[in-house]
């Protein structure tokens, strides 16, 4: 768009957009297995409590929400032994979860729902995802992270499979069913050429050379520097392809953290408010949204008063975005 162009509201093509009742399909994700500090399971409530779903309703969506109930099967796994695969920490639990997040996530998408889901822990991805590309299987994935999160259960250093979730979706390596059976009902729906990142500050070794090997294009702070959030924005959206659906799955952690510090693995060097936000922005303004995840606002990691309620209300902002505040 250039300068002092007006905005135009976006064409509707997918299903959602163009019902009658444009409905949002709320999914919490109250889950922190995927990485070892306790707290990021209770983002989902405190977005809930301070007011995300009538902020959705208040931009013209219906909202299609079962409630902020705990994951069944979280709760059927977590009291079960569940020792290291490998390196993997809680592999078992954090696949049964997300299986059942990835179960509905499908069913908000097949009945031609906007999902959004919020975490809970980035592992969570592997179940957003799966869902929305059964749905829409030429979807392109936007990844907002400071971590590329693309290691697999042979390069992670930590074994915690929040920095996994993927290299599942595009089975690379080490994901495979005669692998890792426990993960067998993730499909590598995902190829490389349909993933962008942006945000990047923090990656790993055996992370730098997937993403090399595989071509997968990334954006890190230094590009952001570099030509400017607009830029970024519109060369990823280049890059996948001007008319897939997308899913955008954001991890707070992307942003700065003087702008949200209760996250679990804060870099410096991120995101500004505007940035974050013009990101979301600009994806509504495509009007191809499909899939919306805010991931990893842990709301017991505060080292100053107010941290909590900055972060979570960042949160809710993203999400206003990307469902066209500024559109409307
Ligand atoms: N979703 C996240 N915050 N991921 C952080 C991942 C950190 C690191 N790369 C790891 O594999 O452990
Ligand atoms: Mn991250
Ligand atoms: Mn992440």
């Amino acid at each position: 768009m250039s300068l002092g162009e007006p905005q135009q509201k976006p064409t509707y093509e997918y299903r959602h957009l163009k019902a009658a009742q444009p409905t949002i399909g709320l999914v919490c994700a109250p889950f922190s297995g995927g990485q070892p500090r306790p707290g990021v399971e209770t983002g989902p409530l405190q977005l809930i409590e301070s007011g995300l779903v009538g902020d959705i309703e208040a931009l013209g969506w219906k909202v299609d929400f079962a409630g902020a109930d705990t994951l069944e099967s979280a709760s059927l796994v977590s009291d079960k032994p569940d020792p290291d695969i490998g390196v993997l920490k809680k592999p078992r639990l954090v696949s049964k979860v997300n299986q059942e997040v990835s179960e509905r996530v499908y069913k908000h998408s097949s009945n031609g729902q906007l999902t959004v889901t919020i975490g809970g822990d980035h592992s969570l991805a592997m179940g957003t995802v799966s869902g929305t590309f059964k749905q829409h299987p030429d979807a392109a994935l936007i990844w907002v992270d400071a971590h590329a999160d693309i290691n697999t259960p042979l390069t992670t250093p930590s074994g915690n499979l929040h920095g996994c979730p993927v290299s599942f979706l595009m089975g690379l390596p080490g994901t495979s069913k005669d692998e890792i059976p426990e993960y067998a009902w993730i499909e590598p729906v995902l190829k490389s050429e349909r993933l962008v990142y942006i945000g990047l500050r923090d990656i790993d070794a055996g992370e730098r050379k997937i993403l090399r090997e595989n071509n997968i294009k990334a954006f890190s702070m230094h590009h952001v520097d570099k030509y400017g959030i607009g830029k970024v924005v519109e060369m990823a959206l280049e890059h996948v392809g001007k008319d897939r659906p997308i899913h955008l799955s954001f991890d707070v952690d992307a942003l700065d953290p003087t702008v949200a510090p209760s996250t679990g693995t804060a870099v410096r060097g991120g995101l500004t408010f505007r940035e974050g936000h013009y990101i979301c922005e600009a994806l509504a303004e495509t009007g191809r949204l499909v899939s919306l995840d805010i991931m990893e606002i842990n709301p017991s990691i505060a080292a100053m008063e107010g941290d909590v309620q900055q972060t979570v209300d960042v949160g809710r902002s993203l999400i206003r975005c990307a469902l066209g505040e500024t559109l409307l």
